[in-house]
């Protein structure tokens, strides 16, 4: 059904709720030729307003459940100064807008100028002076701030001009201050360098500006989007030079003679590296080979602390457990691997025993705030996040190769889930000295971050590879099954824990949300899917999961879902302020007022504004995210439809994350492709780098 778009003019009454994110929900009176409507309520992302500012704006009338009629804005340009405003609108709007202008001084000025005072602050200042009130240093900041929101507000409509939307405009205007026009005007392409806004949105500017197809800037643009893609869907650290033109021509649509011109003009401009035939970001190119060289450095220098085994130390060990503890003597960095059930835990805990009954200081970390809850649990230790123990803040990691940290042997857990930039980050800051030891699955998903290097340190730095699964795992089906599924073969699925629906997709999200009751409800099994779109994927199970086990409506609106009581949410970003990380999941408590109370596994925490972002339904989660952590039962949807996901150590990593039971809905077809199906290669030149 397609919404009738209104083009009204309007006067800001009064702005109910305002979001740093430019949102806001405001009344205001507007009209145009077919009517008018003395106190609308209107809705969405506007330039920053206040009462008394006039504008014209493009809206669409929309009924909220709860709230009633209101519009929704679609675009809008504020005038530079409000016309037409009354003696009361004048006065309201000077003391909210202009510093040093209070209620009583504002109604003076209102008084004396009228609707000529917003031309006398502009055209002669000087005779405010006249006003009761107002002195030479009032007159200042009155001129100074209307200055700066006039200022404001006339980039803000110029970064419109162009094409932008509000909120795009809004951070252009964050990221380049005043020069933003003249930097978008010169280049429209810039946009790219402000968070959250890619080439493709750049690219439909720029057809709106009539920039050609060829134009350098736009094939510079694609040269370092190409790679950014490779980066963030591959986890590519390089791409090889074909495979860069071949992007680079995929994105723009150019030949590939031009494509080739392109990438040498952004070499030339060092947009990108090409680093014999390997094309890398600058950026990504320095962590690696700063990796490579840190590595190399841990490798030839000898641990500074005594370090000494005795038999009693590797009690309950296996020989190849217990050579993680000999290993440590003489080297500062050691990698201990194995799958799920193979005593990496319990081998962890040995070592960190050991280091302190020899009197070092242990610090145990992971990449995720689930994973270092489970370590610290296992360890029976105190354990944080790498950004926690290297002091991440607004201004990136405190520790690091200039402020060392103080421990004599740091224990990390997960390893499989670091990229490059991560890893680098905490090796950088071993003091000189300092042990290392660096525990993961290299089977599991690859991290989301670019890079692989725990593959590449299990090959250079000392290894322990453990292969003897211990978790009751002989009669585990579901440790054996993993470890069959990374010698290629697909699970059988004839185990009461360990089974298989052949299920259609389309209807099968309903079906999904029966199987759930059956094994007890939402909180006793964790769906998890491959993809967030598509009939089985996270968001229409999430919907038809919160539907069957929390129905009702209203809520609180957080993009295309609402949350209410009662829902299972999970976090989907690092928050540092609240101590909530990315993967953990929550109980919604309350909400209402644009606020949302969350327990998070006893962290209780109120959000509100764009926080609310980082909030996702968490009843069904992405295998990629459910990394690190684990449960009873789980519930997890893989088919044939899921193509190009499906890989060896996503099926893997999907069935290692259930402790006892585990229900695959779908097809078993989709787990013989899985099982068969290596993941994609991915670029990184670590290994090499490390090996000189
Ligand atoms: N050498 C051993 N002898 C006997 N049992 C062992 C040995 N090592 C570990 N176990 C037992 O095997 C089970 C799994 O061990 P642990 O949790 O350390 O494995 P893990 O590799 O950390 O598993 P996950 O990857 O799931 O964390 C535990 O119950 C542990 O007590």
């Amino acid at each position: 059904m397609t919404v009738e778009v209104l083009k009204v003019r309007g006067q800001v009454n009064k702005v109910r709720f305002r979001a740093e994110s430019g949102f806001a929900i405001f009344s205001a009176s507007i009209e145009n030729e077919q009517g008018r409507d003395e106190d609308a309520t209107l809705v969405g992302s506007v330039p920053p307003l206040e009462a008394g500012d006039t504008f014209q704006a493009e809206v669409t009338l929309e009924e909220h459940k709860d709230y009633g009629y209101q519009y929704r804005v679609a675009s809008m340009i504020l005038d530079d100064t409000p016309v037409q405003l009354s003696e009361e609108g004048v006065a309201a709007y000077l003391e909210a807008r202009v510093k040093g202008v209070g209620k009583v001084l504002a109604g003076r000025i209102a008084k004396t100028f009228g609707t000529a005072t917003f031309e006398i602050i502009s055209e002669e200042p000087k005779r405010l002076l006249q006003v009761p009130g107002v002195t030479e240093s009032t007159l200042h900041k009155i001129v100074q701030s209307w200055e700066d929101a006039g200022g404001e507000r006339k980039l803000l409509a110029g970064l419109q001009g162009l094409g932008l939307s509000i909120s795009q405009a809004q951070r252009a205007l964050k990221h380049f201050g005043g020069a933003a026009l003249d930097a978008l005007r010169q280049d429209i392409y810039a946009l790219t360098e402000v968070e959250g806004i890619g080439f493709l949105t750049a690219d439909k500017l720029a057809v709106g500006l009539g920039i050609d197809d060829d134009d350098p800037r736009r094939l510079v643009a694609a040269s370092v989007y190409a790679l950014q893609q490779a980066q963030q869907t591959g986890g590519h650290t390089y791409l090889p030079k074909e495979r860069a033109l071949k992007g680079l021509s995929h994105y723009t649509r150019v030949s590939a003679a031009q494509a080739q011109l392109a990438l040498e003009s952004a070499v030339e401009l060092g947009r990108v590296v090409d680093d014999d035939g390997r094309v890398y970001l600058p950026h990504v190119l320095r962590a690696e080979k700063k990796l490579a060289s840190v590595v190399r450095t841990l490798l030839a220098t000898p641990p500074s602390d005594e370090w000494t085994v005795r038999k009693e130390d590797a009690k309950g060990l296996s020989d190849e457990q217990a050579k993680v503890l000999h290993l440590l003597q003489d080297h500062r960095l050691v990698v201990l691997t194995g799958g799920p059930g193979t005593g990496k835990s319990t081998t962890t805990r040995k070592v960190a025993d050991l280091a302190e009954k020899l009197g070092l200081d242990v610090a145990l970390c992971a990449p995720t705030g689930k994973a270092a809850r489970r370590l610290g649990e296992v360890t029976g230790r105190s354990a944080s996040t790498i950004h926690r123990l290297l002091a991440f803040g607004p201004d990136g990691f405190r520790f690091g190769h200039m402020e060392p940290l103080l421990y004599d042997l740091v224990i990390v857990d997960e390893v499989s889930m670091c990229g490059d930039a991560l890893l680098l980050a905490l090796l950088n800051a071993l003091g000189p000295g300092t042990r290392v030891l660096l525990v993961g699955d290299a089977d599991q998903l690859p991290p989301v971050d670019a890079g692989l290097p725990l593959i590449a340190l299990a090959e250079t730095a000392p290894t322990v590879r453990l292969s003897r699964v211990y978790r009751q795992a002989q009669e585990s089906p579901i440790v054996s099954a993993a470890h069959g599924l990374l010698h290629g073969q697909a699970p059988t699925f004839t185990h009461k824990d360990l089974r298989l629906v052949e299920l259609d997709p389309d209807g099968a999200a309903r079906r999904v949300a029966g199987l759930v009751r059956d094994l007890g409800g939402p909180m006793s099994v964790q769906v998890l899917s491959p993809m967030r779109k598509g009939p089985l994927g996270v968001e229409l199970l999430n919907s038809s999961l919160q539907a069957t086990f929390n129905p009702g409506s209203g809520g609180t609106r957080i993009g295309d879902f609402e949350v209410r009581a009662g829902d299972l949410v999970v976090q989907t970003k690092n928050d540092y302020q609240n101590e909530v990380f990315n993967g953990t999941l929550g109980i919604v408590l309350r909400e209402g007022g644009g606020k949302v109370q969350v327990d998070f596994e006893g962290n209780v925490v109120e959000l509100a504004g764009a926080e609310l972002w980082n909030l996702q339904l968490g009843y069904a989660l992405t295998v990629h995210r459910a990394q690190g952590s684990e449960w009873r039962t789980v519930l997890c949807a893989l088919h044939e439809s899921h193509a190009n996901m499906l890989s060896r150590n996503l099926a893997y990593t999907a069935l290692t994350r259930a402790r006892e039971n585990f229900v695959a809905v779908g097809s078993s077809r989709a787990w013989t492709i899985a099982a068969t199906r290596q993941r994609e290669v991915r670029h990184t030149y670590l290994l090499e780098r490390i090996r000189g």
